[in-house]
This record gives structure tokens, C-alpha cells and sequence, in this order.
């Protein structure tokens, strides 16, 4: 397959690369979505029957196949298509995939170069492994949970960014860059199992080898980064916005107090934990006597580690996002993140064209694999595959 991705001429870091992901909820396909941003082939194998709308939005630069795993046929054609594949990710509770006959045993027999990536809550083993969850159950599970929330309130979960995405989606494509990298040295694939519970523990790791520095033996929201101090906070401003402050070494702490027009004199010294809750209380009084821009007029281009608090509107459109075009528009004038990070000569090259529909690419997909046009029949008249052609022409 060409180094080259379709359309940009430009070389990509992961072209040529066949990625097989089976359509799951939100974070397996982030981590399809990064492959593809990178020049991976991604092929989305969604459910057959199909559903009416999918519910995949990370589908940028995928195709999808639509095909039924439960049928012994549909299963038999995805393991024609590993043999082919360099990676496959699936997002099922373990079992699932033994239960169809697709577990890693048949399949790395079969493709011993394959990278298996099973991306789960709990993990292939252990109590939890058959159990359903969520972000927020793998969040409480790995101990991170009990450190989120403000002072007095129950534990609090960041939408679902820890578990789902960090832990979950970009743990499991990094496990998958691993695995490959190490391919090239042994020439054989292996299994990936990905534990978001694991996952997000692992990125915790500078709060687990951190306890003894004393940073957070106080209760939740007490501490210094857990919006105990009032150096690191956020603040409402007049105009009903808010700045985020995040002035912790001393010489970024004094352009915080110059900016805010106080006297470093008369203030107790920053690290003074007892006047932690009435120098909030300053600082919220002083943030909402001016509006966001004139905050940012005042700290801007100093070292006070304060910056605003921008929304999904406004974050595009500020001139240091712009100047790093750090957001992208597709072909639907949809507003998105620009792939990270930048690599200076294979740079992520992300598509402008719409997800793909549910079975959009199902005939050009298994040819490209090796099926031939009476092999593709069969499985039409078996309603084991489904086409989308009429909705994609629309
Ligand atoms: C907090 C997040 C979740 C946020 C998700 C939201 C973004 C979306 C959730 C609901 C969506 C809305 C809803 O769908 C209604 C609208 C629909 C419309 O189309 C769009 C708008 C909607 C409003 C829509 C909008 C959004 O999309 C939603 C709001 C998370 O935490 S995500 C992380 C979840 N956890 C994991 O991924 C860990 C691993 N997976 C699991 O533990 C389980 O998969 C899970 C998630 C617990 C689900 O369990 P479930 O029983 O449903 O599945 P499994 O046990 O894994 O088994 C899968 C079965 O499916 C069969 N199968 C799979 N592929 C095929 C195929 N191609 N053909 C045939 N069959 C297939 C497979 O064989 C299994 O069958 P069995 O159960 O019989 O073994």
C-alpha cells in the first residue's frame, strides 16, 4: 500500500498501516481516529444489521464495513480480514470475542504478525473483567476519582476525559505504537490489553510516587492542585467569564500579586495553608472587578501563569490557538482539535470529508482484502454484509 495518504500527497507517519476496528462506544474509536489522523487505514467493521445512525463522532478518515459477527460466516470474513490486517482494536467486555470464535488464540495463529488490541474498563482478567462500566466506574476503580472534587463535595468526574480517552483510547494506541515498534524487531504481533482502570492508574502516576512530598496529605480540594490553593484556581470576571491561575513557583506567584495590584508585604506568604480560604476570597473579589479581556490585557505576556477560561466558541478563535492553527474546520464546516502532536516532517494529516456512513465502503473494503465479487454476493444474499451506497450518494 502506498506511504502516501489519499488526497494530501504528503507522507505519513503510520501510511500503509491496516487497522481493523470493531465499532464500539467512545473510546476505542478515539484511538481508531488517532491511527487514521496519522495515515493508518482504519476500517470501522460496524454491526450488520444495521442500525439507523451510528453512534461513532470520532470517525474522521475511517471507512466502515458493515458486517454481522454473530452470523458463522460474518465471523469467518473477519478472520479472513486479520489475515490481512496489522492491527485489530475491539471494544467488548471480555469474552465477547472468544464467544464468536475471534478470540486471540485464533486469530494470532492465523496472523501471528497481528497486534491485538482489546480495549476494555477492567481488563482481560481479575473480578471486574465480565462486568459492564463506564468512565466514571473505571475512574473510581483506579483511585483517581476519590482525588477529583472541591472541598466538602462528593468525589467529581471531569466528563469522561480520564478514564475513556486518556487512560482508555490514547493508552491503548500508544500500546498498539509499542507493540508494532517492537514487530519490527521480532516480527511478531501480540495481544494488547488495555485497561482503562489500568490506564488511567498509570497516568496517575506522578499523584501515587508524589504522596511522600506532602502534597496531598490534606482531604479532597484542600490541597495544592486540587483547587485548594488559591494560586491555582479558577475565578469569575465581571463580564461573567472566568480566568484560570496557575502561579505555583514563587517568581510566577509575585506577577500574580503585581497583576492583581496587591502588595506581597501585606499578604501572608503563599505557602501558608490557614490563609489558603481568605486569599481565595481576595482574589475572587479582585477577578470580579474586570472583565475577562481586560484581565487577559493585564497578564498576558507576563510569567503569572494566568490565562482565560475559553469556551468551545471562543477557544478557536484566540489569537495563540490561531496562530498554531491549532483547530480545524472539515468539508461540514465542523470545528475540531487539530491531530497532536505536531511531528515536524510526518505531521498528522487529518481528512476534511464526513464520517463515513454505516456499511458506506463495505464492497471496495472486502476486495481490497481479497474477497472476490462472487465471495461478496454470497455474503450479501446471506445478509451477512450490508451496504450504504444510496444514503453516502445523498
Ligand atoms: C461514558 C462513556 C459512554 C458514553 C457514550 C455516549 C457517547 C453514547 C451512549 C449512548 C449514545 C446515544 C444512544 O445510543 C441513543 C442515540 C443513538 C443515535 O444513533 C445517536 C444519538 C444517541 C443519543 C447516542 C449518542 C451517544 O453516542 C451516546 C450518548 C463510556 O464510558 S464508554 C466506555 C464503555 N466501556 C467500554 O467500552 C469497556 C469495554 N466494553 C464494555 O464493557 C461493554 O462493551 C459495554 C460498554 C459495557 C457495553 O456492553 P454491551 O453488553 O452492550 O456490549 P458487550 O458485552 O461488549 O458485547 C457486544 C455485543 O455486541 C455484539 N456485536 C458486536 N459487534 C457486532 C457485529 N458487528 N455484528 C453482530 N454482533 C456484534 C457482540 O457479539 C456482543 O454480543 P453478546 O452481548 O450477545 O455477546
Amino acid at each position: 500500500m502506498s506511504r502516501r495518504s489519499a488526497g494530501s500527497g504528503r507522507a505519513m507517519a503510520l501510511s500503509g498501516l491496516r487497522v481493523l476496528e470493531l465499532a464500539g462506544l467512545a473510546p476505542a474509536p478515539l484511538c481508531g481516529m488517532i491511527l487514521a489522523d496519522f495515515g493508518a487505514h482504519v476500517v470501522r467493521v460496524d454491526r450488520a444489521p444495521r442500525s439507523a445512525v451510528g453512534t461513532d463522532v470520532q470517525g474522521r478518515g475511517k471507512r466502515s464495513l458493515a458486517l454481522d459477527l454473530k452470523r458463522p460466516p460474518g465471523a469467518a470474513a473477519l478472520r479472513r480480514l486479520c489475515g490481512r490486517a496489522d492491527v485489530l482494536i475491539e471494544p467488548f467486555r471480555h469474552g465477547v470475542m472468544e464467544k464468536l470464535g475471534l478470540g486471540p488464540e485464533v486469530l494470532l495463529h492465523e496472523n501471528p504478525r497481528l497486534i491485538y488490541a482489546r480495549l476494555t474498563g477492567f481488563g482481560q482478567t481479575g473480578k471486574y473483567a465480565k462486568s459492564a462500566g463506564h468512565d466514571i466506574n473505571y475512574m473510581a476503580l483506579s483511585g483517581v476519582l476519590s482525588k477529583l472534587g472541591r472541598k466538602g463535595e462528593n468525589p467529581y468526574a471531569p466528563l469522561n476525559l480520564l478514564a475513556d480517552f486518556a487512560g482508555g483510547g490514547v493508552m491503548c494506541a500508544l500500546g498498539i505504537i509499542i507493540a508494532l515498534y517492537e514487530r519490527t524487531i521480532s516480527g511478531k504481533g501480540q495481544v494488547v490489553d488495555a485497561s482503562m482502570v489500568e490506564g488511567l492508574a498509570y497516568l496517575s502516576s506522578f499523584l501515587w510516587k508524589s504522596q511522600n512530598l506532602g502534597l496531598w496529605n490534606r482531604p479532597r480540594g484542600e490541597n495544592l492542585l486540587d483547587s485548594g490553593a488559591p494560586f491555582y484556581e479558577t475565578y469569575k470576571t465581571s463580564d461573567g467569564k472566568f480566568m484560570a491561575v496557575g502561579a505555583i513557583e514563587p517568581q510566577f506567584y509575585d506577577q500574580l500579586i503585581k497583576g492583581l495590584g496587591l502588595d506581597s508585604n501585606k499578604l501572608p506568604s503563599q505557602l501558608s495553608f490557614s490563609d489558603w480560604p481568605e486569599m481565595k476570597k481576595k482574589f475572587a473579589s479582585i477577578f470580579a472587578q474586570k472583565t475577562q479581556s481586560e484581565w487577559c490585557n493585564i497578564f498576558d505576556g507576563t510569567d503569572a501563569c494566568v490565562t482565560p477560561v475559553l469556551s468551545f466558541d471562543d477557544a478557536p478563535l484566540h489569537q495563540h490557538n490561531k496562530q498554531r492553527s491549532s483547530f480545524i474546520k472539515n468539508d461540514q464546516e465542523e470545528i475540531s482539535p487539530r491531530p497532536a502532536p505536531l511531528l515536524s516532517r510526518t505531521p498528522a494529516v487529518p481528512s476534511f470529508k464526513r464520517d463515513p456512513f454505516i456499511g458506506e465502503h463495505t464492497e471496495e473494503i472486502l476486495l481490497e482484502y481479497g474477497f472476490t465479487q462472487q465471495e461478496i454476493a454470497k455474503l450479501y444474499s446471506d445478509k451477512v454484509i450490508e451496504s450504504n451506497k444510496l444514503k453516502a450518494n445523498l
